[in-house]
């Protein structure tokens, strides 16, 4: 489903003629299978948010191929890119970030009305989403009237909305409490389970890491460290 092959990155830093070089990523080889949950675990500096940004198109490889659903996205451009994102990829982050102006419902329906879905068929699929993350009875509530776990279902549910094979979540548990934690795991379980989503999930937490069917351990860059 992901596949990097020979993968480096490495960012410049400084101003022009005075630029200095910070090699992050070493020779990643790395293939993450449909309907896998994988946890990308290491220490802070690691390179963890590095190889998410790279597996979704936010950076480009300093050197190596990534091929995405069996195609190489080594260089897409820009547009491509969002194309590509939108077409095969869901979004879970730490801070949730949902739209504060906007109600639950609102929220998981934005990537549906970006799409130009009619609104029946925007409603009938947000509602099932909704219930689906068991939140349904908080539609019209805004993101400042619920809980850092009721967020968070509303962010899985926007995750999904457009039914994208793959998942990528950023430490997802971040911010919950493990009440919390332990329902959005249950529910990234079942849905991996489901509806054969594909996780890659940054995460510091071993309850986290525990549920995924493998974890990918970073070390300076490199897979194969003690996290
Ligand atoms: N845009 C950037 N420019 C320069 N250096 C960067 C940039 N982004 C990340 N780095 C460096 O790359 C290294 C890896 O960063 P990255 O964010 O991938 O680590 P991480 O494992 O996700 O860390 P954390 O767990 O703290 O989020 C760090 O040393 C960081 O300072």
């Amino acid at each position: 489903m992901i596949e990097l092959a020979g993968v480096s990155h490495q960012f410049r830093i400084g101003k022009r003629g005075k630029e200095r070089v910070v090699p992050v990523l070493h020779d990643i080889n790395l293939k993450v299978e449909k309907g896998e949950i994988v946890a990308v675990v290491g220490r802070s500096g690691s390179g963890k948010s590095t190889l998410l940004n790279l597996m979704s198109g936010y950076i480009r490889p300093s050197s190596g191929e990534i091929r995405v659903g069996g195609q190489n996205v080594t260089k897409l451009d820009e547009g491509e890119w969002a194309n590509f994102r939108l077409a095969n990829y869901g979004f879970i982050f730490q801070s949730f970030q949902l739209i504060g102006s906007m109600t639950a419902y609102e929220n998981v329906e934005l990537p549906l009305v970006l799409k130009g879905i009619g609104s029946g068929e925007r409603r009938a699929k947000v509602m099932k989403l909704l219930e689906q993350v068991g939140i349904a009875e908080f539609a019209n509530h805004y993101p400042s009237e619920l809980s850092g776990g009721q967020q968070q279902r509303v962010s899985v549910a926007r995750s999904l909305i457009l039914e994208p094979p793959i998942v990528l979540a950023d430490e997802p548990s971040g911010s919950l409490d493990s009440e919390n934690e332990k329902t959005l795991l249950t529910m990234i379980r079942q849905l991996n389970h489901e509806l054969g989503i594909t996780f890659v999930i940054i995460t510091h937490d071993e309850q986290v890491a525990s549920i995924a069917h493998r974890a990918i351990r970073l070390q300076d860059g490199r897979i194969g460290g003690l996290a």
